[in-house]
């Protein structure tokens, strides 16, 4: 690896180096109340632990009432709008009409990139808006709205509107109690939640014991989508607008790489570890009419968060490894995946859906045609302030065995269910060994590392490690600016695609640790030539028409890079 240099390797521990996966995730924030100390209600919890006098006896573990949790929004009694449908029904667009008529508001997104889209829209339609994601902080002049990722949500201010997007994202097994949190505690007059109506019965229950008043409204499918009875059973059959899907990124260079053989038709392809801004750019190239990538290649990344003009979906296979076993997706996955073909407004109005192989097409039927299984439990997570506590009676207790315990011994309502931290935990195994305050370690484990992926776990223990030894990170310290190239090949470009992940982490850190880690605008140039670089290989990578103008002029002037990347780059 030639960019990064890793000093000194901590010693893994057994469960930091198990192959355990977090979901397609992008955890990018931290609960704001942090920033805030101990919130009230946990605060009066506290209080009343203290003057009874009985401290053994008072569980922190009991989670039995996230609700009191958030006192701001426990004074109102807030208006709850519940947009339900399925894909591409025009729930967020009803919802976003809400938020742009209110005096101040928050759109809560499980991704940046759809932050990024409604900080856009609503900049557009002369309403400024803020964008706040994990990495990103773009401040408008007088903006009374923002855009954030979910786990960026506010739950210290009061809104006049505000809206959860993909609101059944709150039954997900690792960053379900992002959006209970923001379900529970965003203190708003109008808060509306869009999704699936899966998640309707559980989050009725939820608000049982809130006194919110919750409205329902039902929404349908606004362009047709035609599940095909045949296959596509050749690539020869591949035409313009085609999206294949598939689970793994090697399948998906192997499919461009097939597709692109018999020479008609140009690939895109989107997957969950290309940086947001590429997969933008690939969504775009594919989306323009005038370009020569008329097909996609994707994984389920394009489930959500991406505006795509998919005239039909192709399921190369309907099943996928996810981190523990191979396993059928799931009903509210195919439907999610499939719905993305026919996007209303778009140039292909009604959307098909088909499976490359004739014994997938069974399956994939009958799941079109069954309700998504009801949601049974919301995620939760005890927060900052709940292990604080709990540490200050058990002050010898590493992270690590703090969250063990409360993984182990949390006392949860029917409603919900703890969701998973092994990805937490293989961080705290880590950086249980350093000198570094609870807050600081709780910090680290909060951060979108990906664990799983060797480079960037190394260089969130480097950035830990000589945090802890001399309070203050350079990026050169790991990272030499000017290494950078042009993968050659996929090892190189799967390594590419890491820096970029350690890049990512040094700039998430640096918003939280702005005096520690102080060169987040060469952490932020460096990450734009990476993902430059990957776009330019992924360019390299496809064949060129005979006689097309525009290509030869790409080629031959041929990179993406501009002029002042190229300086960046020699530099
Ligand atoms: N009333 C409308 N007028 C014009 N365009 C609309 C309207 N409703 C929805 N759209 C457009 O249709 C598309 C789908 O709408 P939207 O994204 O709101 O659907 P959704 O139900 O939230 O779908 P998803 O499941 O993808 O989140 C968007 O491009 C949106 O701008
Ligand atoms: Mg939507």
């Amino acid at each position: 690896m030639a960019s990064l240099l890793f000093r000194r390797r901590l010693r893994p521990t057994s469960i930091a180096s198990s192959i355990l996966l977090r979901d397609n995730a992008e955890l990018s924030g931290l609960p704001l109340e942090l920033k805030f100390g101990i919130s009230f209600g946990i605060c009066s919890c506290f209080r009343q632990f203290s003057s009874s006098g009985g401290a053994k006896k008072f569980d922190f573990t009991d989670l039995t009432r996230p609700h009191t949790w958030y006192p701001i929004a426990r004074r109102k009694k807030r208006k709850i709008f519940l947009h339900v449908g399925p894909t591409n029904s025009g729930k967020t667009h009803q919802a976003l009409k809400q938020l742009e008529t209110s005096s101040s508001g928050i759109y809560c997104g499980p991704l940046r990139l759809l932050a990024w889209e409604v900080s856009k829209r609503l900049n557009k339609a002369n309403i400024p808006c803020n964008l706040i994601t994990g990495q990103e902080r773009e401040e408008v002049d007088g903006a009374k709205h923002k855009a954030v990722t979910v786990e960026m949500a506010d739950v210290m201010t009061d809104y006049d509107c505000a809206v959860v997007d993909e609101i059944q994202m709150l039954g997900c097994r690792t960053r379900g109690f992002s959006f209970t949190r923001a379900l529970l505690g965003i203190s708003a007059n109008e808060l509306h939640l869009c999704g699936d109506p899966a998640a309707v019965p559980l989050i009725e229950e939820i608000l049982k014991v809130t006194g919110d008043d919750v409205k329902v409204q039902h929404y349908e499918r606004l362009s047709p989508l035609i599940p095909l009875k045949v296959p596509l059973g050749s690539f020869s059959n591949i035409r313009t607008g085609d999206c294949i899907v598939t689970f793994s990124r090697q399948e998906i260079y192997r499919l461009k790489k097939e597709i692109e053989a018999g020479k008609k038709h140009l690939c895109s392809v989107v997957y969950g570890s290309l940086p947001p801004e590429t997969r933008t750019r690939q969504a775009t190239r594919f989306n323009d009419a005038e370009s020569e990538f008329d097909v996609l290649v994707a994984s389920d990344a394009i489930g959500m968060g991406l505006n795509l003009n998919i005239s039909r979906i192709i399921f190369s296979k309907l099943e996928k490894f996810d981190g523990l076993e191979t396993r059928e997706l799931t009903v509210p996955e195919i439907k999610q995946i499939a719905g993305r073909a026919g996007r209303y407004g778009s140039e292909f109005p009604v959307g098909e859906v088909t499976c490359l192989d004739a014994e997938d097409l069974p399956l994939l039927h009958s799941s079109l045609d069954s309700p998504s299984p009801m949601l049974e439990r919301a995620g939760l997570f005890p927060n900052f302030d709940l292990l604080f506590m709990y540490s200050r009676l058990h002050p010898k207790h590493s992270l690590y065995q703090i969250l063990e315990h409360f993984v182990e011994n949390a006392k949860l309502s029917a409603h919900y269910f703890i969701t998973n931290c092994e990805e937490m935990l293989k961080v705290a195994a880590v950086i249980d060994e350093l000198p570094l305050n609870l807050d600081d370690k709780y910090l680290f484990c909060m951060s979108p590392v990906d664990m799983k992926d060797c480079i960037s776990s190394q260089g969130l223990t480097q950035f830990a490690h000589n945090y802890s030894e001399r309070g203050i990170v350079r990026l050169r310290e790991i990272f030499t600016p000017g290494t950078l190239k042009v993968p050659k090949t996929h090892t190189a470009l799967k390594e590419l695609e890491s820096i970029h992940k350690v890049l990512d982490l040094y700039v998430w850190l640096s918003f939280r640790l702005e005096d520690s880690f102080p060169d987040r605008e060469l952490a932020s140039s460096q990450k734009s030539i990476c993902s430059l670089l990957i776009e330019e290989f992924l360019e390299r990578l496809g064949w060129q028409k005979p006689k097309s103008r525009k290509l030869l002029r790409r080629s031959t002037s041929s990179s993406l890079l501009s002029e002042d990347m190229r300086h960046c780059l020699s530099a």
